[in-house]
């Protein structure tokens, strides 16, 4: 079903203390504020999940971060797709650039936390994008192409139904510089293309896309504006209730 969503990614910040305070802010303006039909979505690190999820009502969604390859047992560090829905969560953001280039996730991988998220019940949030030199060398696109085609595309056309997909150019992340409206439009409706031609127009047009990079309170309408643009995965501008809620509410 496409939904505007509107996603925070608090990556690696706040203590528990921090992050309960935080979502709790969240949760008042979400409370308090007429909200044109977007989905509201907080990903905080695991040990924030529980408390999380205890703290926001019933407009707000909760995502991990990640999750482990395998279903359960000795894997020292790991947490489970399975646990992750036991703390009430409905999402898990996967394959995020830091996470591909840091920990080295490779597609392979991939493939599997995203089969037991969907096992679980849990929707992924699934991110591609591609590197500045890539895109200077006009690859882009194919980039795109080839991170959906192998992370994804081993899917039916059902289960694709319940993905997620955030287009973050990575030279975007952090760096203040966003992605132009146009730069934006133009790769998500490739992206549409790319599922239309995988799984035909009725899922390519069910599906929401989010754009991420740089996006603030400031830029987040004009990104929104674009057809084929349907939210936001919002990295710093997350962690500020109110920058957030500037930006739930540029729809
Ligand atoms: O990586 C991001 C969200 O997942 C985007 O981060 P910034 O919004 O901080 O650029």
């Amino acid at each position: 079903m496409r939904r505007k969503i509107v996603a925070g990614n608090w990556k690696m910040n706040n203590t528990l203390e921090e992050g309960i305070e935080l979502a709790g802010q969240i949760n008042d303006l979400v409370e308090n504020t007429e909200i044109n039909d977007v989905d509201v979505v907080i990903g905080t690190p695991f040990i924030h999940l529980t408390e999380v999820n205890k703290v926001v009502g019933e407009k707000i969604g909760v995502a991990a971060q990640n999750c482990a390859d395998e279903k359960s047992g000795a894997y020292t560090g790991e947490i489970s797709a399975s646990m992750i829905k036991s703390t009430g969560s409905k999402y898990v953001i996967l394959g995020h650039s830091e996470r591909r280039t840091y920990y080295g996730e490779t597609n392979e991988i991939l493939v599997k936390k995203v089969n037991l998220t969907l096992e679980n019940g849990l929707a992924p949030i699934f991110c591609i994008g591609e590197v500045l030199e890539e895109r200077e060398a006009e690859k882009h696109f194919e980039v795109v192409k080839s991170q959906i085609a192998e992370g994804l595309f081993h899917l039916s056309a059902e289960e694709f139904g319940k993905v997620v997909l955030a287009y973050e150019p990575v030279w975007a992340i952090g760096t203040g510089v966003t992605a132009s409206s146009d730069q934006a439009q133009e790769m998500h409706a490739f992206i549409r293309k790319t599922l239309v031609e995988q799984y035909g127009e009725e899922v390519a047009n069910n599906t929401s896309i989010l754009y991420g990079g740089s996006c603030k309170p400031s830029n987040a309408k004009e990104l929104f504006e674009n057809a084929d643009v349907d939210g936001g995965l919002i990295g710093g501008a997350s962690l500020k209730a109110e920058d957030f809620m500037g930006i739930i509410t540029a729809f």
